[in-house]
């Protein structure tokens, strides 16, 4: 049974595990654009007046390429290339430009830059993957740059240098590690009922969403089921309101423990479910939801001293049988549910068919 795994959100965690959402990471790739664009203008025409002729003009279409960027990344379908081309390049040329012997010392401080941008545009895999060789690199060329090692102030250049890298990968390799952590909560609070555990409405709806575009391709069936437990204002008024919360986790196990890995789940709200039953045909999920209702109504549940019994109500909508549309078919299998409680309850309803009839509801302790 599919809830807590919900694929709509594991989409939405794989991309937090991207690093920054896709929406900021082109913003941030954009604003990157810009700045290294702008200075490799400035850079560029600084290498003509140096008399750096094809420095100069390999700056120049550099920048043109990231001017050209700006335009494109907003729409690009492939921002990952973008981004390894933006990162190897750009990590590249800082090494290159560190290794001429004239470089300026204050050129290494780039190497810091390294794991920040990196972790930001790839996440913590990634982001680790190709910033630590770059900085290792970098580091190795600093060592080389300093020359005169031996002495004490080049130890503690290259000390200073090498504390610092590693510092700064260390605490953004665990800045990034808690952000995913407390965003993979934060997907699943929003995502999940807290009582039961189930799939919440607004994920229940995209579920049904979902299901609805992948039927439509593939031409199969599926039951949209509203099932919702009958007078169960009478456990909380004579048993208490834990009683109740007991109850509708217990529910909640036995709707998910009878159903296949590819049907879903969802507490709709108050004592309200949503199933949705993939690749069934109207007859047999009405059998399917019979059972399911004849063993809720069989099962006691232990609760202190007391057993508590109930019984549930469903409705059944089915897709392409009874509508085509999510909205529709909600408003099926609800109107199915009212005809099932307005019949005595403890009953499955399909639409297009009169209820069928089941014992009557009991809540007893
Ligand atoms: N314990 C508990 N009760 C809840 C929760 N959410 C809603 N309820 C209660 O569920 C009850 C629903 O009552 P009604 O809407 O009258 O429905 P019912 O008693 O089941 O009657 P029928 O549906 O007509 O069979 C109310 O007493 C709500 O307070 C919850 O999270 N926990």
């Amino acid at each position: 049974m599919n809830t807590s795994q919900h694929p709509d959100l594991g989409a939405s965690l794989e991309q937090s595990r991207s690093g920054l959402r896709d929406t900021h990471r082109r913003s941030l790739m954009r604003a990157l654009f810009l700045v290294t664009g702008s200075a490799l203008v400035v850079f560029g025409c600084l290498q003509i007046l140096n008399g750096y002729i094809w420095l100069a003009t390999g700056e120049l279409i550099a920048s043109l390429i990231l001017f050209f960027g700006i335009t494109r990344i907003n729409r690009t379908p492939r921002l990952q290339v973008w981004i390894y081309s933006y990162l190897v390049t750009g990590f590249s040329f800082a090494l290159l430009i560190m290794l001429v012997p004239e470089a300026s010392v204050s050129a290494f401080v780039w190497v810091l830059m390294i794991p920040v941008l990196a972790y930001l545009l790839l996440g913590k895999r990634e982001g680790f993957l190709l910033s630590a060789p770059f900085m290792v690199a970098g580091c190795i060329t600093f060592y080389f740059h300093l020359e005169f090692v031996a002495d004490a102030g080049g130890v503690i250049d290259l000390l200073n240098m090498v504390l610092c890298a590693i510092l700064m990968l260390g605490f953004i390799h665990l800045y990034e590690t808690r952000r995913e952590e407390a965003e993979q909560k934060l997907f699943t609070l929003a995502q999940t009922d807290a009582l039961t555990g189930l799939a919440n409405r607004a994920n229940f709806q995209s579920t049904l969403d979902r299901t609805l575009a992948e039927c439509a391709r593939s031409g199969s069936g599926f039951a949209l089921v509203i099932m919702d437990i009958d007078h169960f204002k009478v456990v909380n008024d004579t048993m208490g309101h834990d009683a109740g919360d007991h109850v509708l986790q217990n529910i909640g196990k036995q709707l998910t423990e009878r159903l296949r890995i590819t049907d879903a789940v969802g507490r709709l709200g108050g004592e309200e479910f949503g199933l949705i039953l993939r690749d069934v045909k109207l007859e047999d999920s009405f059998q399917l939801m019979d059972e399911l209702r004849q063993r809720i109504a069989d099962s006691e549940l232990p609760y202190g001293d007391a057993l508590i019994r109930v019984t549930a109500s469903f409705g059944i909508a089915h897709y392409p049988d009874h509508a085509i549309e999510a909205e529709t078919l909600f408003r099926i299998a609800d109107r199915c549910l009212f005809s099932s409680k307005r019949a005595g309850r403890n009953r499955v309803a399909r639409a297009g068919l009169s209820p069928v009839k089941g014992p009557l509801a009991t809540a007893r302790t």
